[in-house]
């Protein structure tokens, strides 16, 4: 076994979790668990999804499996739902954009038709239970629920208003979780996407991120992953 891969979208984020990925040793020093692997593997479901996938194969033929993959970064939370600085566990994965536009509203790609087996396992996919399990003890104070893999930023009310309301458990959203879930599920790996949150869903306001407090938590959280 490989251990534990975390794979985030860039290094920033990258370099946030293995601040705080340290584990006590015998004297009063800490040390970086050496069973955890963190990549920055690109922004989006594609790019991120893919590079999941070649890691998680070449690992496998390599004969040392990763046990399990953590897709973790910062995101963009659902006012009311999450503080801007708090971290969220996704008990599932949602690609919240994967369907059809129509003018009366939004079709998830389940219901366009297509043969299940062309989907995979849907937009859906359910963190591992054991491995979320094990992150909500560790997390206590996390929100849990829902995240939202969009392509696209939200950034307008309305379309803002329009996934709230289509995702009533949505937490937050990010760009990369689907697409890792995908790759994990596919190589038979338990998944689960950990996120803290950099700004509010909402209009396009730059200067309401807060990236730094995202990156503080995320370091702070990075501790729950061993
Ligand atoms: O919007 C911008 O101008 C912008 C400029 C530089 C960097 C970024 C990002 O890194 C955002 C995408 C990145 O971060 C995650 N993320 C954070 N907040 C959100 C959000 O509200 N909606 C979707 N994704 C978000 C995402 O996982 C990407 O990796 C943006």
């Amino acid at each position: 076994m490989s251990g534990l891969l975390v794979v985030t979208a860039v290094p920033a984020e990258a370099e946030a979790i293995r601040a705080g990925l340290t584990a006590p040793d015998r004297t009063t020093s800490r040390v970086t668990p050496p069973d955890v692997t963190v990549l920055p593997v690109g922004v989006g479901p594609a790019v991120a999804g893919a590079a999941t996938a070649r890691l998680l194969a070449l690992a496998e033929a390599a004969g040392r499996p990763y046990r399990a993959v953590v897709s973790a970064g910062i995101a963009g939370g659902f006012a009311g739902r999450v503080a801007v600085g708090g971290t969220v566990l996704a008990d599932r994965s949602v690609a919240a954009d994967l369907g059809a536009e129509s003018p009366a509203g939004f079709i998830p790609v389940e219901d366009l038709g297509m043969p299940p087996e062309l989907l995979g396992g849907g937009r859906t996919v359910p963190a591992d239970p054991g491995l979320l399990a094990r992150l909500r003890a560790a997390l206590p104070g996390a929100t849990v629920g829902t995240v939202l893999t969009v392509s696209t930023v939200t950034g307008t009310a309305a379309s803002t208003a329009a996934l709230a309301e289509r995702h009533p458990d949505a937490v937050a959203e990010a760009m990369e979780g689907y697409g890792v879930a995908v790759a994990a599920a596919q190589a038979g790996v338990p998944f689960a996407e950990l996120r803290t949150v950099s700004n509010p869903i909402g209009p396009r306001d730059r200067s309401a991120w807060r990236m730094r407090e995202a990156f503080t938590a995320l370091t702070a959280a990075a501790a729950a992953l061993h």
